[in-house]
């Protein structure tokens, strides 16, 4: 299988993209914003005050003379970015609110892809996933027909690609919002060369428990296979109905997924940020994301617990979802 990260970066050449890195007072960031430059296929652009940065680019041994920074209290364009803020709060902010919320880095550089200044933006590695997200859901919003956005990781192993979702946003899912999450992943998927077959995750495999929580994940697998007849979704399973062949025989012989999900749709964040954690602490997956589903606009979430490796890829892949 090619490599993602080279067939991206051939997508990406010559396009011109440029992705803002808020967190420029942070060493991961600024590390992946070097390689960045030094790449040159994505420009990156920081946010943060002068000094603040310049000290972490010593701390951390990092030239970034050649790297953009912008520090937003100081922008030429300050004003006209807190004027067209307003206009998209539609009265959620008196002018004093405007301006203090566009000081901060998260919305200023949501503004930023807002007014078409830059193609997306990559964040999180300092900030909580609340603090990242929030301006992108008030600024950015979703896609027309699109209720909530939601957070995927593709979670790769040596060859293997699969997709986890949602692990971000939604703490507890409809129903009808858990088959949209599904069917978001679905194309996130194939965005990133993933052929679809997706679980939809529970305690349960096929009825062999019924409870609240099992039902909503039945339900939420008709709702997906009524959303997208021609995908293959099935539920409710357990993961190892889902993932081994062996299993899936004995637990779910009936199913259009044979042991061999690719997409997998867990039924509360509690599951989804907790199960892609483990895949990646202790089954040493890479995981990159959260990336962002059903969005205007690309931008992208980081954890907290990244690596400057974490934020160049993500940064390709926040690149590529603009083209
Ligand atoms: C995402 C999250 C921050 C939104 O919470 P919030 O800011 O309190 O949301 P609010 O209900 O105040 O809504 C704020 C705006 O976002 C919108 N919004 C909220 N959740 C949304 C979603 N999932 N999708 C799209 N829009 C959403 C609201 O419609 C509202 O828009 P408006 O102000 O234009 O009317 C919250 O759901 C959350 O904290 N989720 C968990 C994040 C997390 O910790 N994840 C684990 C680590 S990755
Ligand atoms: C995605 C995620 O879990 O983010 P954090 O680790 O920063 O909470």
């Amino acid at each position: 299988m090619a490599d993602l990260f080279d067939g991206i970066r051939e997508r990406l050449e010559g396009k011109g993209k440029t992705i803002v890195l808020p967190e420029g007072e942070d060493v991961r960031i600024l590390e992946a914003a070097v390689h960045l430059q030094q790449e040159g296929i994505v420009k990156p652009l920081l946010l943060g005050d002068e000094e603040a940065v310049g000290k972490a680019a010593e701390e951390g041994g990092f030239d970034i003379s050649e790297v953009e920074l912008i520090n937003p209290a100081s922008a030429s364009y300050f004003d006209e970015l807190v004027e067209k803020f307003m206009e998209r709060r539609g009265g959620k902010a008196t002018l004093e609110q405007a301006r203090e919320q566009v000081k901060d880095v998260n919305y200023f550089g949501t503004m930023l892809i807002y007014t078409g200044r830059v193609d997306g933006l990559v964040s999180g590695a300092a900030h909580s996933t609340a603090d990242t997200v929030r301006p992108a859901l008030q600024i950015i919003k979703t896609k027309p027909g699109i209720t909530k956005t939601s957070g995927a990781f593709i979670m790769m192993k040596e060859e293997q690609r699969l997709i986890f979702a949602d692990c971000a946003i939604t703490v507890n899912p409809s129903a009808n919002e858990l088959a949209e999450i599904a069917v978001e992943s679905t194309k996130t998927a194939k965005a990133f060369g993933i052929d679809p077959r997706v679980a939809m995750l529970s305690f349960s495999t096929k009825g062999s428990a019924v409870t609240e929580e099992t039902e909503k994940v039945v339900e939420a697998a008709k709702i997906a296979q009524e959303m997208a007849p021609e995908l293959l979704i099935d539920g409710e399973f357990q993961f190892d109905a889902a993932y081994v062949p062996s299993v899936a025989a004995k637990k779910a012989p009936e199913s259009v997924i044979k042991g061999d999900a690719n997409v997998f749709i867990f039924p509360t964040l509690d599951a989804g940020n907790i199960g892609y954690k483990l895949t990646e602490r202790l089954g040493g997956y890479e995981a990159i994301g959260p990336i962002l589903q059903g969005l205007n606009g690309p931008v992208n979430d980081l954890s907290r617990g990244c690596s400057a490796e974490d934020v160049y890829k993500l940064s390709l892949i926040t690149a590529a979802q603009s083209l």
